[in-house]
């Protein structure tokens, strides 16, 4: 069907922009705002649900939430070294948290006073990261939230021609806020939104295509997530024609794809995940209660959704003085360390085509030299691995990419070969395959 404001282009991007996106394939996601103050508790009461959410848990009204301001002083707040910690963890851009669901804006906003310029410190908090992750090489893409609890024209649903003359209001504000962001820092280099799921938003698509044109116009090659995106019937990600709007798809949200789905591999796609079970900004419970993942668990998010062509973006809730709590220090300990000596089977890698999904780990495959990788992240107790081979296809040789020692193995028919794993190994392991194609017409019996 015609669409005025469908999808702006077909198929994947191609530019220098979007690859290095795609070759990144590892992000980390920055909460922080107001809400890591109070990290889940209000006047004594725990509340369980995300600390993020803590408005809505605790009913707090926007004038005793603005109150926070006064206590948002940060003394740990240390851009370089929030940037030595997304290199140690391996990870090569970040996107970072502009303006939360609460409304409160990390950025001294000219178009209101809820923001950090009302701190006591009054520390453009947005401008030191972006400065400090740039000049660490890391990119940076910046979170807005649509949806605003403090904006007094804001509304869930329209239902009145007030309403409606209200969110048109609010639109304005927000679209001279992202303007303001872009403008304030061009070398940003994408725009992560989210909370645009309500009645209100998916009736104004146009407002949405309207932005992702602006952005890219003050910042060419900018990256957005599909889910600023409505057309004009309402259709979210993709268009009411079924074509990916935006970028990238920004659906998965604590979950990713099942393994074995190739058919996410039609498209860039990233999916978003928490170390807690589900708080995105800081919660001093998560830290007591032990209910966040085991950093191996998140490793194999990483190298599951590389498998299957996505991104991960790892999120961090800082704590409300700066700070990062001990169990988030472990996560980038042990992902850094393993990307240090495996991070090839990670960046630039992509599905392995014809590899299909063999249980013990997951295939990738090095997206300009197509070297595949095999990488055990259940290492079974009989400590062998069978390799189901695609048709016409020998494996030369393997070696570990930790030590880039020779692997031995042994073929069993001309679609498996057997691997010998180290059944101590405490962590995901990672080979390298040279792989060739056999030409089997000479061999072919006669039937
Ligand atoms: C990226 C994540 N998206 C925000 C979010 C999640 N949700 C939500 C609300 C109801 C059900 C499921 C998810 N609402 N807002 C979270 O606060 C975080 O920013």
């Amino acid at each position: 069907m015609p669409l005025m404001y469908g999808a702006q282009s077909e198929g994947r991007r191609d530019d220098e922009t979007m690859r290095r996106f795609r070759h990144d394939r590892f992000g980390q996601f920055i909460h922080w705002g107001l809400y890591s103050i109070p990290a889940g508790s209000w006047n004594g009461v725990t509340y369980d649900y995300a600390a993020e959410f803590l408005p809505q848990s605790a009913g707090i009204g926007p004038a005793r939430w603005a109150g926070l301001v006064d206590d948002f002083a940060a003394p740990e707040f240390d851009p370089e070294a929030w940037a030595s910690l997304a290199a140690d963890l391996g990870a090569r851009y970040v996107t970072v948290t502009a303006k939360h669901h609460d409304g409160f804006c990390l950025w001294p906003s000219s178009l209101t006073d809820f923001t950090v310029a009302a701190t006591p410190r009054g520390r453009d908090v947005i401008g030191e990261l972006v400065h400090a992750y740039t000049a660490r090489g890391i990119a940076v893409h910046l979170y807005y939230s649509v949806l605003d609890w403090h904006h007094p024209d804001w509304r869930y649903a329209i239902s009145s021609s007030q309403d409606e003359e209200a969110f048109d209001r609010y639109l304005s504000y927000a679209g001279e806020q992202l303007r303001e962001l872009a403008t304030r820092y061009p070398n940003v280099r994408g725009f992560w939104f989210d909370g645009t799921w309500d009645e209100s938003v998916k009736a104004n698509g146009r407002w949405s295509w309207e932005i992702e044109c602006m952005l890219k116009r003050l910042i060419p090659g900018a990256i957005v997530n599909s889910r600023l995106r409505a057309d004009e019937h309402g259709a979210r990600h993709r268009d009411s024609n079924g074509a990916l709007m935006g970028d990238y798809f920004s659906g998965f949200e604590r979950r990713l794809p099942d393994p074995w789905d190739r058919t996410v591999t039609a498209e860039d796609w990233e999916a978003c995940v928490t170390i807690p079970q589900n708080s995105w900004g800081y919660h001093a419970g998560a830290e007591v209660a032990r209910t966040h993942k085991h950093p191996l668990e998140l490793l194999e998010q990483l190298v599951q959704a590389v498998s299957l062509g996505g991104n991960l973006l790892l999120n961090f809730g800082p704590r409300g003085d700066g700070s990062f709590a001990p169990f988030e220090k472990d996560v980038v300990h042990t992902l850094g360390a393993w990307l240090e000596t495996n991070g090839a089977c990670i960046y630039g890698c992509g599905p392995a085509d014809g590899w299909d999904y063999p249980g013990w780990g997951y295939y990738t495959a090095d997206a300009e030299t197509g070297a595949v990788y095999a990488v055990v992240t259940r290492i079974p107790v009989s400590g062998a691995i069978a390799l189901q081979l695609p048709e016409r296809t020998r494996v030369r040789n393997a070696t570990a990419v930790a030590t880039g020692r020779p692997v031995p193995f042994a073929v069993r028919d001309d679609r498996t070969v057997r691997f010998e794993v180290d059944r101590a190994s405490v962590i995901p392991l990672a080979f390298a395959l040279e792989v060739e194609q056999r030409d089997d017409t000479a061999e072919q019996p006669e039937v």
